[in-house]
């Protein structure tokens, strides 16, 4: 199959999931992650709102705030087309809709921090494998913005949020893809 064909059937049963075990899998999301020491001991983590039934982080992301985390959302750049920011998000985080429909915190108003100084970057994706290739959405945009860890240097744990149904056998990896050091799911933790 496909990459666009297997984007569209894994989305499709996404988005189908009902509501009941979306706030099921959340929680267990939350469970899963707290496996990790790493993430545990993080003291700035970036996440993501769900969208296009993405499995939810909100309570991963009330976890951080209770344990007094720093926790960033990505940001559409709105100059370099294709990057993403990342932006503190607060009680008072003043908020907007992306191109795509997504809340995200104001670019202008919001304290960005450069990606090298973030410990944990949690992303979502569409499709994963068991070696840790990530199928995003199709815009390139984490892979574009990570691709600093490619090199050597400080760069954030990576982590992959998703069902446990998005496990493919194998994604073709591209040459930009960036590797995840581990995936989260509703059933697992996984590490690479
Ligand atoms: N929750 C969440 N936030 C995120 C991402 C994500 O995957 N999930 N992104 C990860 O990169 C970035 C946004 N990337 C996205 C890329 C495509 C579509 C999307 O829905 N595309 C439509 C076509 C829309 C159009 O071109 O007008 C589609 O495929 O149906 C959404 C987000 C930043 N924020
Ligand atoms: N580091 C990069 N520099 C320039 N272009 C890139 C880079 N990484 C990815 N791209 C471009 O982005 C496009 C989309 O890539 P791909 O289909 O792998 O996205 P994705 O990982 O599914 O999406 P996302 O990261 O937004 O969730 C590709 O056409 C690729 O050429």
């Amino acid at each position: 199959m496909n990459k666009s064909d297997l984007r569209k059937l894994i989305r499709n049963k996404r988005r189908r999931l009902p509501l009941a075990e979306r706030r099921r899998a959340a929680r267990q999301l939350l469970c899963q992650l707290h496996q990790s020491s790493r993430f545990l001991a993080a003291r700035r983590v970036a996440l993501y709102l769900a969208n296009d039934g993405e499995i939810d982080p909100q309570f991963v992301i009330d976890d951080l705030q209770q344990r007094g985390k720093q926790v960033l959302l990505p940001v559409l750049h709105p100059l370099k087309s294709g990057q993403l920011s990342f932006v503190r998000l607060h009680k008072n985080t003043v908020m907007r809709r992306n191109r795509y429909g997504i809340s995200e915190p104001d670019f202008r108003h919001g304290q960005r921090v450069n990606p090298r100084f973030i410990s944990v970057i949690c992303l979502p994706l569409v499709a994963f494998d068991e070696q840790g290739n990530r199928l995003g959405m199709g815009g390139g945009y984490y892979d574009r913005s990570l691709a600093f860890s490619h090199q050597s240097g400080q760069k954030p744990d990576l982590i992959g949020c998703a069902y446990e149904f998005q496990q493919v056998p194998q994604l073709p990896a591209e040459a930009w893809d960036i590797p995840l050091h581990a995936i989260a799911t509703n059933g697992r933790f996984r590490q690479f």
